[in-house]
């Protein structure tokens, strides 16, 4: 058995192991990076690259075959980034096998024990597949199968209508397929229902049928010719099928009780300070059990780098953390929604709203459909939400306006370029604005007063 002592040991490198990793390393701590499976993890190779590529590929009009390619073609490109020798390159010692705890100081990686004086589990998530009964009598894909697949479903049905559904939905609607999604409650509801009806609507309109309510209840039939009862008695028909309804953490290998580590179904145990109930380890990321976006275990990672490397008191937040679905039009939320803001807030809450049809660059472009609505309480947001073209890309004004706490008066007074789409932005900023000075009693009479006497 090969011993190492060492500052650092991360599990798992995807978006949050590797963040750590090099980050911790260039700072000057020891760093050990245990992955047993491929670097890069689920973001990489099962996830938010392959997923953007598919919908790309769907919007180029490629055919399926060069869609895979395309999709490949993205992984191949970004894996030189997370691979084994650049993160060796600047002095992680990578080890190639999975982790798992001995003691509560001691993790063994195949044949080598590593004693650290902090670990940080970042292990992620895999498919969650219910035990729904008939699932395990006909062939199914998940995430971690489907950009593999090369056969063309003539007809895919999706269990499951959350961002994993409907990205696939609406890519593989515009690669040629028949596409049915069966939700068993709302489809995108982590999302404003005002803003996700703007989506669903177009997804529809692409011929996609997404049948809502519908808890799906059994699985039968054979390769081919697939049927889903819906608890409702509905049943749909199609050719694939893709399980896409929810996550599950990967925590089965790490033998956590050992190590005193508490943890539960939606992963380890954690405070604030990412800190689990073994207080030498932290965890980040999707095992961590709370928001799951690459963005997110990316900002874990800065998190517990201020606390491991330099023993300073380090919280994460969750109130200005954005994420966005990238369908088309996309669908994108920080802060509070509308619901939420008004069950904390309640009569102090304004909510803005700002159509699309206003901006004059996406009407140049023939696109101008989509919905900016902003939470404002006491002259600072607390909430925004987007539907439209670049969602994605317009909420990360509303990010920094959160994460910095700033008033409307400052985002407001800022100057964007004209024609450009995020003048929705600024326009929703203007609109709370506008009735304190265009129907302000107050202020025709300042401005009267003001002129009788100017030169
Ligand atoms: C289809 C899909 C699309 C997505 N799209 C987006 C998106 O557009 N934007 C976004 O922000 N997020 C998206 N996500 C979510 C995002 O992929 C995850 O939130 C992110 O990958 C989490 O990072 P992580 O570091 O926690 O885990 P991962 O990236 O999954 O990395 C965990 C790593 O740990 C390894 N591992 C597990 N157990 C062990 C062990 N015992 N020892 C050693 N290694 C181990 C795994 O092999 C893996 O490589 C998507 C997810 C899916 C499934
Ligand atoms: N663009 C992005 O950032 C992006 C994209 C994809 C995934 N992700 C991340 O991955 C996570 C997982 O995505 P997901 O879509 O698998 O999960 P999800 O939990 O967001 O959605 C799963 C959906 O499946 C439904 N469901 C559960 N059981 C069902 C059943 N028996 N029949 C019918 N419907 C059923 C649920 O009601 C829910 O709407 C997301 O929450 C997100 O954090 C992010």
């Amino acid at each position: 058995m090969n011993k190492i002592k060492t500052d650092i040991c991360i599990i798992g490198a995807g978006s949050g192991g590797l963040s750590i990793a090099a980050g911790a390393v260039q700072m000057g701590a020891r760093v050990v990076l245990l992955e047993g499976h491929k670097m890069g993890g689920d973001c990489l190779n099962y996830g938010c690259v392959p997923s953007k590529a598919l919908l790309a590929a769907g919007k180029m009009g490629l055919a399926f075959g060069k869609a895979k390619d395309h999709v490949q073609n993205a992984i191949d490109t970004i894996a030189p980034h997370d691979s084994v020798e650049r993160f060796e390159g600047l002095g992680v010692q990578v080890i190639t096998e999975f982790g798992s705890f001995i003691s509560p100081t001691e993790v063994q990686a195949g044949d080598t024990v590593i004693t650290a004086r902090r670990f940080v589990i970042a292990t992620g998530s895999s498919p969650f597949v219910p035990p729904l009964p008939g699932l395990d009598t006909v062939p199914y894909d998940t995430n971690e199968t489907i950009f593999q697949n090369r056969t063309k479903p003539e007809h895919l049905l999706i269990v499951g209508g959350g961002p994993i559904g409907m990205e696939m939905a609406q890519a593989h609607r515009r690669l040629g397929c028949d596409v049915t999604v069966i939700e068993g409650m709302k489809a995108l509801g982590k999302d404003d229902p005002e803003l996700a009806t703007i989506v669903l609507e177009n997804l529809r309109a692409e011929g996609i049928e997404i049948a809502e309510d519908a808890m799906a209840k059994e699985i039968r039939g054979t390769k081919g010719a697939i049927e889903i009862e819906a608890q409702d008695g509905r049943v749909f028909k199609g050719s694939h099928l893709l399980m896409a309804v929810g996550r599950k953490p990967n925590i089965d290998r790490l033998n956590l009780d050992v190590a005193g580590i508490e943890h539960d179904r939606t992963g380890v145990k954690v405070g604030a300070n990412l800190r689990s109930t073994n207080r030498r380890v932290y965890a980040v990321g999707d095992v961590a059990g709370g928001l799951q976006f690459t963005h997110v275990a990316g900002y874990h990672a800065g998190v517990v780098i201020k606390s491991m490397l330099f023993g300073l008191p380090s919280k994460a937040k969750t109130a200005h953390i954005p994420w966005a679905t990238y369908t088309d039009p996309e669908l994108a939320q920080v802060g509070l929604t509308e619901a939420q803001a008004r069950e904390q807030h309640g009569g102090k809450l304004e909510v803005i709203r700002f159509d699309f049809a206003g901006n004059d660059r996406l009407i140049a472009e023939g696109k101008a459909k989509g919905l900016i609505k902003l939470m404002v309480v006491r002259g600072r947001p607390v909430g925004a939400s987007i539907a439209g073209p670049s969602a994605g890309e317009l909420i990360g004004f509303w990010a920094m306006a959160l994460a910095n706490n700033l008033k409307m008066g400052q985002i407001a007074a800022t100057v964007l370029p004209y024609p450009t789409v995020n003048e929705v932005n600024k326009r929703a900023a203007g609109a709370y604005f506008t009735p304190r000075l265009f129907e302000n009693a107050n202020v025709k009479r300042v401005v009267g007063f003001v002129q009788r006497f100017l030169p």
